[in-house]
C-alpha cells in the first residue's frame, strides 16, 4: 500500500518542490495549506485541503479521516524583518501551530515528523561554518519561534514514540528545471529574488542592507542552497525515518558562503543587466555571516547535492521569473 503523508505548507515554495518529488516517488499526499503565501496551482501531486493550522478542530478531522504515516511540516511565516514588527504573529503561526500539529500527531498516533527549521536559530555566530552542535542564539523573533518549535518536537519525542528529522535550512533559492515551480509569494524579498527583480526591471534599483559587517567586502554572507537539492534531502529524511532511523537535527547547506555583493555581481553577469544598487543601513535582525557545516547530513542521509553552484541557482531563478512574466502570472 502507498504510504500517505501530510504536508503542511505544501502549496508554498519549498513544500511544493518536495510534494513534486514525493509524488514522483509514489507517495499518497495530502497538502494542508491556507494559501496565505502559497497557491493551489503549485500543488502538482496529491490532494490539497485548504485549512489553517490554527484551526485545530479542522486539523483533527483531517488526521482522523486519513491515516498518515508521517508529517512534513513546512507551513510558517518566514520574513525576518516582519517578525520583528509582528513578533506575536510569528510565535502564533510558527510555534503555537507546531504545537497544534503535535497534538494531532499525539492523538492520532503519527510518530514521524520532518520539520522545516532554519539557520536563523544560530543567530550571530562567532565561528563559521556552524555545525548542529553550535549553540543556538537566535537574534530575531522568526529564529526564536522556530527554535521553540524545535524544542516542542524534541521534548515531546522524549516521552512518546515520535521520531523526527529537524532540517535547518540555510538560504534557499532557485527553481525546478521543469519551469513549473518556483517562488511566487509577493511578500518575500530574499536577496536573489530581489536582484532578479531589479535585473528584470520590475523595480528601478535594489538595496544592499549594510556594508559595514565584519566580512571581507563588508556585506552579509550566506550559504545559498538550491531548492531541488533541499527537496531531495526531505525524501531521504523520510526514507531514513521509515527505515527506523533515530531522531536527528541536520544542517542543509553547501558549506560555501557568498556575500551580498558577490551574489549581485553574478545576477548582473548572468542577466547581462547592470541595474543600479543603493547601499543602505543594516537591516534589523541580520547576522553578518552564517554558513553550514553539512558533514552530518552527508553522513546520516547520504545526501549528495546536484546543484551546488551559485550560477545555477541564479539562472534557474531568473528563468522562473522570466517565465512568470511570459505567462502573465507576475
Ligand atoms: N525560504 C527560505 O530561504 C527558508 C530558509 C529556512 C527555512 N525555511 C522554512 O521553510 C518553510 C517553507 O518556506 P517557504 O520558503 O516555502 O515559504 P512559503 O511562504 O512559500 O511557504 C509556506 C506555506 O505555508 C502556508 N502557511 C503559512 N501559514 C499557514 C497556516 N497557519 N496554516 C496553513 N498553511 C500555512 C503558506 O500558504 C505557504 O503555502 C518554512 O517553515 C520556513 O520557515 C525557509
Ligand atoms: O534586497 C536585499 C535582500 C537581502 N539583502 C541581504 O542579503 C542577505 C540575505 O538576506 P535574505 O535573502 O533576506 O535572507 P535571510 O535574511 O538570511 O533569511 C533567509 O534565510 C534564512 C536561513 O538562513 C531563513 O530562515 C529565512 O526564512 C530566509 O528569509 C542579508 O545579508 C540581507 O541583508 C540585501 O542586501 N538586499
Amino acid at each position: 500500500m502507498r504510504k500517505k503523508v501530510l504536508v503542511t505548507g505544501g502549496a508554498g515554495y519549498i513544500g511544493s518542490h518536495v510534494v513534486r518529488q514525493l509524488g514522483t516517488a509514489g507517495y499518497d499526499i495530502i497538502v494542508y495549506d491556507n494559501c496565505s503565501t502559497g497557491s493551489p496551482k503549485s500543488v502538482l501531486y496529491g490532494d490539497l485541503i485548504i485549512g489553517d493550522l490554527a484551526d485545530i478542530d479542522h486539523l483533527y478531522l483531517v488526521f482522523a479521516k486519513h491515516q498518515f504515516s508521517a508529517v512534513l511540516h513546512f507551513a510558517a511565516s518566514l520574513i525576518v524583518p516582519e517578525s520583528i514588527i509582528h513578533p506575536l504573529n510569528y510565535y502564533a503561526n510558527n510555534t503555537r501551530n507546531t504545537l497544534n500539529l503535535l497534538r494531532c500527531c499525539h492523538v492520532m498516533g503519527v510518530n514521524q515528523i520532518i520539520f522545516s527549521s532554519t539557520a536563523a536559530v544560530y543567530g550571530e555566530v562567532g565561528k563559521n561554518p556552524v555545525s548542529e552542535c553550535t549553540p543556538t542564539m537566535p537574534i530575531n523573533p522568526y529564529g526564536r519561534s522556530k527554535l521553540m518549535s524545535e524544542w516542542l518536537i524534541k521534548d515531546y519525542a522524549i516521552t512518546s514514540s515520535l521520531r523526527y528529522v529537524i532540517l535547518r535550512y540555510f538560504n534557499v533559492a532557485g527553481a525546478d528545471s521543469s519551469g513549473k515551480l518556483g517562488q511566487i509569494s509577493p511578500q518575500t524579498n530574499h536577496l536573489i529574488r530581489s536582484a532578479c527583480d531589479a535585473a528584470l526591471k520590475r523595480k528601478p534599483q535594489m538595496q544592499i542592507f549594510g556594508t559595514d559587517f565584519p566580512t571581507p567586502d563588508g556585506t552579509g554572507i550566506r550559504d545559498y542552497i538550491h531548492v531541488e537539492d533541499l527537496a531531495t534531502a526531505h525524501l531521504e529524511a523520510l526514507l531514513y525515518l521509515e527505515m527506523g532511523g533515530e531522531s536527528q537535527i541536520l544542517n542543509c547547506g553547501y558549506g560555501q558562503g557568498y556575500s551580498v555583493r558577490q551574489v549581485i555581481e553574478r545576477v548582473k553577469a548572468i542577466s547581462e543587466v547592470d541595474f543600479p544598487v543603493i547601499e543602505t543601513d543594516r537591516r534589523d535582525g541580520d547576522p553578518a555571516c552564517v554558513t553550514a557545516c553539512a558533514d552530518k547530513i552527508h553522513k546520516v542521509l547520504g545526501w549528495q547535492p546536484k546543484y551546488n553552484d551559485l550560477d545555477l541557482i541564479v539562472s534557474t531563478t531568473l528563468a522562473w521569473e522570466r517565465q512568470r512574466e511570459m505567462n502573465g502570472t507576475k
